[in-house]
């Protein structure tokens, strides 16, 4: 320590806005040398001077409180800084940044599990009694009775010891088909603690290393040198399938051999098993794999593993950025375009706009990578923000699959009520008679079944939310999607009386249902929320998959993300316009970006492949530009719109989200907050140069768990100068909001308007 040094700046672990700033405390000298920046501190606070922890920010030699009046810091609590000093200065520009208390930039820095004490848990898992010939026989028996209980011993036979819940969504079975099998001595429920492995897949070892196409030997090499000199930002775009995870792993590679650190980011843990494993395989014991799937313990034990530097490459979801590393050359962001990388908790920061500054400040290379860029995102790399990096072909020249648009108005035109289109029948047809795979999208967004009276029209929706009911076929009861509320299927239309009340749309289920009975020899699997809703159930459904145990996977906008598997030969989009019509400026690149994203699955082996999208607005341009895979032209075409009607990247939008039980209230608070806003603005300058708009709207779902729901939503031009004076100027506005009993939040960067 220097000489001189006596005082410590701390921020007290306390999440209030008046605690939020640096408390001087002295040193006694038996702590001296001890107490380091970054490392946890418990220290007296307040008239009754409770014991409280904290976090030394700072070392100084002079305090601003009278040496009578000031404590001293009573023990330290860990043997190291947990926090690595490089990354002291994120704290206050987070705080600036994003809106949020010192101490929430501190708490995503820290594991949540650092002093928490971890609770076993338990399940019931379903087992298998006997395996082998009998179970095959006991299959071919049983199949003939009841196509449940089949699929049930199916599935364990894939893997045994599945948790029952799981069982009963993957297949459908009723508990009671399930019951029949244990009473049949088939197999057994047995309640077990879990262990909870983070990653209990064998590396695959033996990965041949590849020889580099000439787009990515180029990628690498400018990459090369830019970690060589110890910065730059750069934007990957690589079509799908151009092997840009590799040119991830070789730069990652050089990073480390030039002895320093990297981060990759992935949108979720488990649904880019793939690209984890990948990373797994290549560095072994020396890659950490960071995701909030974990338990407090094992992701404290990670988190120490990482901190004591015993790794070199972490990956893991958007809290990943924070990874404690002291030599980081490197972060990587895959599948840069994700929402997922924005928190939509306190604070809510976007992990790409911290990878940003912790670039700049320890010396990094930051490397965003994805077949199709955020809109933002791109117009800044053609601002010269990022240098970018193309790779426009796939690996050995296999060609992008060709798409074909299917109207669907012209299918019912010509009586076809199936959820397939003749096409995507005969193209699946095919696909199953030469023993391919094929991957259906059904986005079921704003698409759910949903139930409604013939007679009057009447919707039936949740008490709470206001938001429409879905059907489930399995338990025949109407779900709220939004705060998880059961309702009987009603008998009649509780608004007229009707009989007719039934349920119309479709959802996954229904269409697994369909699918199943236009092809009855398919092996389909499913996933979307209802399948996946046990620990290692993504990893476990894509793995059959990919070991070709079943013929088509199912599934929501969670298939469509950097999968690889060669033997798809055919994808299709169930239903392409679904997601158009959400009330939000990013509806059409969300359209554009999933379908490209899924298409891109297709045709990754030697066998080739083809796409088929299913669409009631064949002619909208976010539908052609992707099925022609051209990136360039949607943006071209979509960036003219936002500068038209100044949407982002040409203005910046604040979010002042607002709910309360009593709407009129709600509605009353909004009012005044855009009235108070709009006086601020008339009487600065700067403020009144930087405004577009400010309204005060209820929000598209708006009440949520009795909730009602209102935003302010102020539009500001981009510069850096406006947004500086309306941080000052929603400082002021959460000040005076402070007493309000509504609950209010200000999103500097929202990705949703919903
Ligand atoms: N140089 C190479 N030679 C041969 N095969 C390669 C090479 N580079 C990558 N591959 C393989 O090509 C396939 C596609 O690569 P990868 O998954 O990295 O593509 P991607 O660009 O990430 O695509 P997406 O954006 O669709 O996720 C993988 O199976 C990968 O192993
Ligand atoms: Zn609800
Ligand atoms: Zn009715």
């Amino acid at each position: 320590m220097e000489s001189g040094v006596v005082y410590a700046g701390v921020i007290i672990d306390q999440a209030h806005p008046s605690l939020d700033r640096v408390f001087h405390y002295i040193i006694p000298t038996e702590l001296k040398g001890k107490v380091q920046i970054g490392i946890r501190v418990q220290v007296p606070f307040g008239v009754s001077n409770r014991m409280v922890e904290g976090y030394v920010v700072r070392l100084d030699t002079a305090a601003d409180v009278p040496n009578d009046k000031i404590k001293a810091i009573d023990r330290v609590l860990d043997d190291y800084p947990v926090i690595p000093q490089s990354m002291i200065p994120l704290i206050s520009w987070m705080k600036e940044e994003y809106h949020c208390l010192s101490i929430e930039a501190i708490r995503c820095m820290t594991p949540p599990g650092l002093r928490a004490n971890i609770k076993k848990k338990t399940q019931r898992l379903v087992y298998l009694n006997d395996q082998g010939d009998v179970v095959e026989e006991r299959i071919n028996y049983i199949a003939r009775k009841s196509s449940y209980m089949a699929d049930v011993l199916r599935l364990l036979v894939q893997q045994d010891g599945i948790p029952l819940e799981e069982v009963r969504a993957v297949t459908g079975a009723p508990l009671s088909s399930i019951k029949n099998l244990e009473k049949r001595g088939w197999i057994r429920i047995e309640q077990q603690e879990v262990y909870r492995n983070p990653w209990n897949y064998e590396p695959d070892i033996g990965v041949q290393p590849k020889v580099l196409t000439a787009e990515q030997r180029l990628a690498i090499e400018t990459l090369e040198a830019a970690l060589t000199r110890g910065y730059g930002k750069f934007m990957l775009q690589g079509v799908t399938g151009s092997g840009k995870t590799e040119v991830y792993i070789q730069a990652a590679q050089k990073a480390v051999s030039l002895n320093k650190q990297v981060i990759v980011l992935v949108p979720e843990i488990s649904l880019t098993p793939q690209t984890v494993e990948r990373f797994k395989s290549h560095f072994g014991e020396r890659v950490a794999i960071l995701h909030s799937g974990l338990s407090l313990g094992e992701r404290y034990d990670e988190w120490r593993r990482i901190r004591s530097q015993k790794v070199d490459v972490v990956v893991g979801a958007r809290s990943a950025v924070f990874a404690p590393l002291e030599r980081l050359g490197l972060i990587i962001v895959d599948e840069a375009h994700e929402d997922s990388y924005k928190s939509d908790m306190q604070p809510r920061y976007h992990a790409v706009g911290v990878a940003h500054k912790r670039c700049e400040l320890e010396g990094a290379v930051l490397l965003l990578g994805s077949a199709t860029p955020s809109l933002t995102d791109y117009y800044l790399a053609e601002k010269g923000t990022y240098k970018m990096i193309k790779m426009k072909y796939r690996v050995d020249h296999r060609p992008l699959p060709p798409v074909e648009i299917v109207d669907m108005r012209k299918e019912i035109e010509l009586g076809n009520r199936s959820i397939l289109s003749g096409s995507l029948y005969r193209a699946l047809a095919d696909v199953l008679q030469k023993g391919e795979q094929a991957i259906l999208l059904l986005n079921r967004r704003g698409y759910a079944q949903f139930v409604s009276c013939r007679s009057c029209g009447f919707v039936v929706k949740c008490h709470n939310c206001d938001i429409s009911l879905t059907y489930h076929a399995y338990d025949k009861t109407l779900k709220c999607h939004y705060c998880g509320a059961n309702y009987p299927y009603p008998r009649v239309c509780p608004a007229c009386g009707s009989k007719y009340i039934k349920h119309f749309g479709i959802g996954t289920q229904r269409a697994e249902e369909e699918i199943k009975k236009l092809f009855p020899q398919a092996r389909v699997i499913r996933m979307d929320m209802d399948t996946t809703s046990t620990k290692g159930a993504h990893q476990r459904i894509l793995r059959a998959f990919g070991e070709g145990r079943y013929d088509i996977l199912l599934g929501t906008q969670m298939i469509a993300k950097g999968l690889d598997f060669p033997r798809v030969t055919l994808v299709g989009v169930i239903a392409a316009d679904t997601s158009l019509h959400l009330p939000d400026y990013r509806s059409s690149e969300k359209t554009f970006q999933l379908i490209t994203q899924v298409a891109g699955r297709a045709g990754r082996g030697p066998r080739g492949g083809r796409v088929i999208i299913q669409t009631y607005q064949p002619q909208h341009y976010a539908i052609q530009f992707a099925a022609r895979h051209d990136y360039v032209g949607f943006y071209s075409r979509e960036i003219e719109i936002r500068r038209q009607f100044l949407y982002p990247p040409f203005s910046h939008i604040i979010r002042i989200l607002m709910m309360g039980e009593k709407e009129d209230d709600l509605i009353r608070l909004a009012v005044d907050t855009r009235d108070w806003l709009k006086q601020k603005v008339e009487g600065s300058p700067v403020l009144k140069q930087g405004l577009i708009d400010i309204g005060a709207y209820s929000a598209p779902l708006e009440r949520i768990n009795n909730r009602y729901r209102w935003q302010v939503l102020v539009r500001i031009r981009p510069d850096d100068i406006y947004k500086q004076a309306y941080h000052r100027l929603m400082d002021e506005c959460l000040e005076r909001l402070m007493g309000v009993k509504e609950t209010t939040i200000v999103d500097f960067y929202p990705v949703s308007l919903l």
